[in-house]
């Protein structure tokens, strides 16, 4: 491990990160590295650490290199790996246009869920400092079979398993108070519906096509946002609401409202799911020499 590490933190409707450039993939990241780093009282503070590294510098990117020279090596919070992060991959554009290693309009970004496309807007006409919004492809949805329920205290609700890369349960909710206070990962059944954890994502109507949601995730608790989360209740919402772009032709856009914010979905009639919204570098500095491995030991 290198004793002194350039990061940067940056969120995505609050769904908050440690930005960890390494393009040649020098830097050893075990999962209690970056535990300790996503630390919020004894670390810098994150949801999840956004390890950025040319593809052809790591084994699980190098045959995405060709059509990506980026990869996201995504980490939750309490270090263990996720195939994929929404917000994560616009505050991963937004740092790689910071660094100078892209410009606006539309990258490529190699991730453990494939390459996706991103599109860097121009920055809003009032000069606003976080930039244009982030507009992601973030793929098809896959709804797994089988029915699926998630409860809270006494509360019960069934779910739907949606699958964007990483594993989802979407429950809508009368209240989003209902789901409490988040503090454990709501219980699911069967268990063998995620064998490797899930995200859960209550859900309330705000209006038509216009949802609010509240979310646990996999590897980092209660979070302000998630867009792979975002994504997948959108297009539950959409089903439950009898909308699929795929039988009518049209594609269907929702509103999300996060607690960190709000991102548009939209779901075009080939499938493929588009997510926009903020991406925000809020500050960048050194890590102090020597304290990483006194975190370790
Ligand atoms: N916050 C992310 C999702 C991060 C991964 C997730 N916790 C998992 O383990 O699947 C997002 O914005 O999509």
């Amino acid at each position: 491990m290198s004793t002194r590490i350039a990061f940067l933190k940056g969120h995505g409707t609050e769904n908050d990160f440690v930005i960890v450039p390494d393009p040649e993939n020098a830097i050893d990241l075990p999962p209690a590295a970056v535990a300790a780093l996503c630390d919020r009282r004894a670390g810098i503070g994150g949801d999840g650490l956004l390890h950025v590294v040319r593809s052809a510098a790591h084994p699980e990117a190098r045959d995405m290199a060709g059509e990506a020279e980026w990869f996201m090596d995504y980490r939750n919070g309490d270090g263990s790996i996720a195939e994929m992060c929404g917000n994560g991959v616009r505050v991963f554009a937004r740092y790689l246009q910071h660094a100078g290693h892209v410009a606006e309009g539309d990258i490529a970004v190699a991730t453990r869920g494939g390459v996706k496309t991103v599109h860097i807007a121009k920055e809003a006409s009032d000069g606003g400092t976080a930039g244009g919004d982030i507009t992601v492809g973030m793929g098809k949805a896959v709804f797994p079979a089988g029915d699926v329920t998630v409860s809270v205290g006494e509360r019960s609700w069934p779910a739907r398993n949606v699958n964007m890369g990483n594993p989802h349960a979407v429950a809508f909710v009368d209240d989003l108070a209902h789901a409490g206070d988040l503090y454990t990962a709501p219980p699911f059944s069967p268990a063998a519906a995620y064998p490797d954890g899930v995200n859960v994502e209550f859900v309330v109507d705000r209006g038509p096509r216009h949802v609010a949601l509240r979310v646990h995730e996999r590897g980092a608790g209660e979070t302000r946002s998630c867009g792979t989360g975002a994504c997948a209740v959108a297009v539950a919402t959409a089903r439950r609401d009898g909308a699929d772009p795929a039988a009518t032709g049209t594609p269907v856009t929702y509103t999300v409202d996060v607690p960190g914010g709000t991102l548009v979905i939209t779901e075009r009639p080939d499938g493929e799911i588009e997510m926009t919204g903020p991406a925000v570098i809020v500050a960048e500095g050194v890590i102090e020499a020597g304290w990483l491995e006194n975190a370790l030991r």
